[in-house]
């Protein structure tokens, strides 16, 4: 039962998609900008794209490296699961990271599939850009993080 009624809610909170753009980002490229006022704690979008193992993740990680392609859509769900949203994804991919995010992501098992959503973590004004934190694994290659914001960590990983 716990699954229908998680599904009827997911339904329910995608009948209020909130009105998104894409635009250049004063972040990195591109980024998603809020059209309409967002309420904390509202179902913005989810993250769509391919469930793929990690073990193929690492795979096409290596092969978008090659490709000259920056890191790549990937969104990692759990140890065993990673979103890839680089060939089929949806408008979510282009969410970009910040060290004092005004969204955060949840992932809620549906039907035995996990999936990630963006919900507002404060309320949102028109124009804003989305961002999350990330959550990246610290890592020796360092990525320098540009979300300016006061308590920035100086890096994603
Ligand atoms: N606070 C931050 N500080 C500093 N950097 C940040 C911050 N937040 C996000 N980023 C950067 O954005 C990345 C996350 N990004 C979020 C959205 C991004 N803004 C964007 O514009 O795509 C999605 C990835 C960026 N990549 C693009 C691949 C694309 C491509 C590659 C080369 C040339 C053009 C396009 C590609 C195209 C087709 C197939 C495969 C790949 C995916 C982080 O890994 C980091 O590099």
């Amino acid at each position: 039962v716990a699954a229908k009624d998680s599904d009827l809610k997911i339904s329910l909170l995608k009948s209020r998609k909130k009105r998104l753009k894409l635009q250049r980002s004063k972040i990195h490229d591109w980024g998603l900008l809020a059209l309409e006022p967002i309420d904390a704690e509202d179902f913005i979008i989810e993250y769509i794209g391919e469930i793929i193992r990690t073990k193929i993740s690492d795979v096409r990680e290596l092969q978008y490296e090659k490709m000259g392609v920056g890191s790549s859509y990937l969104f990692r769900i759990d140890d065993e699961h990673v979103i890839d949203a680089t060939v089929r994804g949806g408008l979510a991919r282009f969410i970009n990271h910040s060290c004092e995010p005004n969204c955060y992501t949840k992932i809620i098992t549906v039907e035995g599939q996990k999936r990630v959503f963006v919900y507002a973590k404060k309320s949102i004004t028109i124009g804003q850009e989305l961002t999350y934190d990330y959550k990246f694994p610290l890592e020796e290659k360092k990525i320098p993080c540009l979300c300016g914001s006061k308590r920035c960590r100086g890096s994603l990983n």
